[in-house]
């Protein structure tokens, strides 16, 4: 089903679907183009159509080989579209779905190319703020890089701040992907180029270990392990593969690497990963909901912060009309930051999670299923526990009276009186 674009762009085929909206194939004066379609909702926020035309200049002036163009900005009517150049590929998510794990080689020189657009991006002062392997579209047309490895593109610039900003505030709202964030941008700071070097880094050890070193479980337990923990050491990760992630990784932004100085240090790295093998991680079975076929759409959800972050795979369909056209519905880039207590809260899940994961990570195609199952169980075994430990003081007791112990700083006793 053929449709009209503004005057120059016609689309013809959905490629791929987000949670702003929906990828088509489509056809420009200059040739093939794809076309991102913002959800309706999106589209008739005056605000975001007032902003979306305030980036433009910003969006399609950033041309870089590692950086998907943004060739122009279409409003028309209830039509809100960005016009990108076609990538033909895959994205990132979909490779790592497919292979698990990437060689050392090959994930060093997929970063290495994200980092080199990372770096023409924050030269021309823009933030991604959204960099997750979603986002990295694989080249599979251009030569392959070292090792055989996929040229890698960066796309979605801005888009996280351009549909979430209007409508939000900064001080309580989160825009980003959990399992990516910089401790600065949980923590309420203004976010600069260090919060992309930290997601980059996320992805990188994604690439190697199929965990990010800080997801699992609920969305506020997550965000408190990017504030409070270190990042899990993994074995058999190759040394300087590993001293770049600790870098950029580290909780204060002044200490990560920039981006042109994480490219070089990858690819100085190359020669000495070649024909490394992936790292041997836990074999992973892959639940039957969520084995991808080809021309599957991949798209995640979260709630406002208080519930799980879930990813959801189904047949690309086209969204005519929008789902669920809400204005104040949440993307999953935008998440209610949390308070201090409630992150504090958070800790116990958190560590009965990182007990029960590979690495201490999170396998993100895990289903949320399982990871609820899991935490039933927990809850579970403590109560049966709690029970058992309260039965066998009760006969205690009852056998050996005054068996009563004081309560820590009450001066009184938890059966009867505390004796002389
Ligand atoms: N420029 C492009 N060329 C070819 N395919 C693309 C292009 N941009 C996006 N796609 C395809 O469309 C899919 C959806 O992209 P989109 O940017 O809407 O969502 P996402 O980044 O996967 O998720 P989200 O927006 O929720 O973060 C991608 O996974 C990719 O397969």
């Amino acid at each position: 089903m053929a449709r009209k674009i503004g005057s120059r762009y016609t689309v013809h085929q959905v490629i791929g679907r987000g949670s702003a909206g929906t990828v088509w194939l489509g056809e420009g004066p200059d040739g093939p183009v794809a076309v991102k379609l913002l959800r309706e909702d999106l589209a008739s926020d005056q605000v975001l159509v007032g902003r979306f035309v305030q980036e433009r200049a910003a969006l399609t002036g950033l041309d870089h080989p590692r950086v998907v163009g943004v060739h122009d900005m279409v409003v028309d009517g209830s039509d809100l579209a960005l016009v990108m150049e076609l990538v033909q590929g895959s994205d990132l998510r979909s490779r790592l779905e497919r292979e698990g794990v990437l060689t050392p080689q090959a994930a060093a020189s997929v970063i290495a190319d994200v980092a080199d657009g990372l770096a023409a991006a924050h030269a021309a002062g823009i933030v991604h703020r959204d960099v997750k392997p979603e986002n990295v579209l694989l080249d599979l047309a251009a030569p392959a890089g070292p090792g055989g490895a996929p040229r890698a593109k960066l796309t979605d610039f801005g888009i996280a701040r351009l549909v979430d900003a209007p409508r939000r505030t900064r001080a309580t709202r989160i825009i980003g992907t959990p399992d990516y964030l910089a401790p600065e941008i949980i923590e309420g700071l203004e976010p600069r180029a260090a919060v992309d070097i930290y997601a980059l880094a996320t992805v990188l050890y994604e690439l190697l270990t199929g965990t990010t070193p800080f997801g699992g479980g609920h969305t506020g337990a997550v965000l408190r392990r990017h504030v409070t923990e270190n990042v899990p050491p993994v074995a058999g990760m190759p040394d300087g593969l590993w001293r770049i992630i600790s870098e950029c990784l580290a909780k204060a932004p002044a200490s990560r690497l920039r981006a042109a100085e994480l490219a070089d240090r990858l690819r100085e790295l190359l020669p000495s990963l070649a024909g490394l093998p992936p790292l041997a991680v836990p074999a992973q079975r892959t639940p039957v909901e969520e084995v991808l076929t080809p021309g599957e759409a991949v798209y995640a959800e979260a709630d406002t912060g208080t519930g799980t972050h879930r990813r959801r795979r189904g047949p690309a369909v086209p969204l005519v009309p929008a789902p669920s056209p809400d204005s104040t519905r949440d993307t999953h880039t935008s998440l209610r930051r949390p308070s201090p207590e409630e992150l504090a809260s958070y800790a116990a899940e958190s560590r009965a999670q990182r007990g029960a994961a590979p690495h201490g990570g999170h396998r993100r195609n895990r289903s949320a299923l399982v990871r609820r199952r899991r935490m039933i169980a927990v809850v579970v075994a403590l109560v049966l526990l709690l029970a058992g430990a309260a039965a066998a003081y009760t006969a205690f007791a009852a056998e050996v009276p005054g068996a009563g112990v004081p309560v820590r700083g009450s001066g009184t006793c938890a059966s009867g009186p505390c004796g002389p």
